[in-house]
């Protein structure tokens, strides 16, 4: 089943703080999207509006044509995780699972007792005295187990070490092309996750910056490498997001499409073109303020 995710104008304030400014996007779903956004750029609350977890101060938000919001037959099909755990610190792990299995509709135990073995996942212990790693892991089992129409991992993994954050990745995707479903990733890891999108959204105080397909996002600059001299002259009058020595050598990032005739003339300086990191393109996207706290 794959279910569109609707927003119009969709606002989501705490008091005085707008976390969520009449933001509008639709994803048609059947896709790994990703969300990125600074701290406090409003990523959390976005998702938390979808999943049901908050309801929309002004706006709308529907999943699969319905508004999620005390909509049991909607909240159903979506699991919402991050990294701490919606459960009392009392609760033993195992009993964390046995009441997703009984409430999620499509659970499969038999990958889930896989996903614990490979996660390490401490199943008697208490949810309070899981490490980080541990209740990253615990959410992470929760998401993929579910098997849910619309899964959101929102930074669910960050308090996995970086082989544990792979084995997440890999087990995301493989799992995603045996079942495909609706899946959102919220991140600031953006390099190491970024070739499991197949779209991007970037926010930024609360608003859509950026909806793309993630190869038409990187379309949108150029990495120039060669000899250091070679691609000043070169990227001189564009607009550079950023570069790297090696000695001699020099790859510089520029934002905006090339003409042919640029394209030729770096061949002929013998520099090289390649596509643009997406970490490059959020950090140019959102660095005109300071970090919210
Ligand atoms: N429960 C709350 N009460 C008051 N303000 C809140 C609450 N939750 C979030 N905010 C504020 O709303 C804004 C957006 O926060 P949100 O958590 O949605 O952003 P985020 O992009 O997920 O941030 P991070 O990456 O740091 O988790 C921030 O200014 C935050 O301080």
């Amino acid at each position: 089943m794959t279910l569109a995710i609707e927003a119009d104008g969709l606002t989501l304030r705490y008091g005085d703080t707008v976390a969520v400014d009449h933001l509008s996007l639709r994803l048609d779903g059947g896709k790994i999207y990703g969300l990125l956004g600074r701290n406090g750029s409003g990523k959390t609350s976005l998702l938390a509006a979808i999943s049901a977890f908050r309801r929309a101060t002004s706006g709308t938000v529907t999943v699969g044509g319905a508004v999620p919001f005390e909509n049991a037959a909607i909240t159903r099909q979506i699991c919402f995780v991050r990294d701490r755990v919606d459960a009392q610190d009392q609760d033993r792990v195992r009993c964390v699972l046995q009441l997703a299995r009984r409430l999620r509709p499509n659970w499969d135990q038999g990958y889930a007792d896989r996903l614990i073995k490979r996660f390490d996942l401490q199943v008697n212990k208490r949810v309070g005295a899981l490490s980080r790693g541990g209740k990253s892991a615990l959410s992470v089992v929760l998401g993929l187990a579910s098997r849910a129409p619309v899964t959101i991992f929102d930074e669910a993994y960050l308090g996995m070490d970086a082989p544990s954050r792979y084995a997440f990745y890999e087990e995301l995707l493989d799992d995603y092309i045996a079942n495909p479903r609706t899946v959102i990733v919220s991140t600031h890891l953006i390099e190491e996750v970024d070739k499991l999108f197949e779209e991007v959204m970037i926010i930024d105080r609360g608003r859509l910056v950026a909806h793309e397909e993630t190869d038409t996002l990187r379309s949108r600059g150029v990495t120039v490498t060669g000899p250091s001299a070679a691609v000043d002259r070169f990227v001189a009058g564009h607009t550079l997001l950023g570069e790297q020595r090696l000695g001699g050598t020099k790859a510089a990032t520029i934002y905006g499409e090339l003409s042919d005739g640029d394209r030729a003339g770096a061949r002929s300086a013998g520099l090289e073109l390649g596509p643009m990191g997406l970490q490059e393109l959020f950090v140019h996207l959102t660095k005109d303020r300071e970090p919210a706290r």
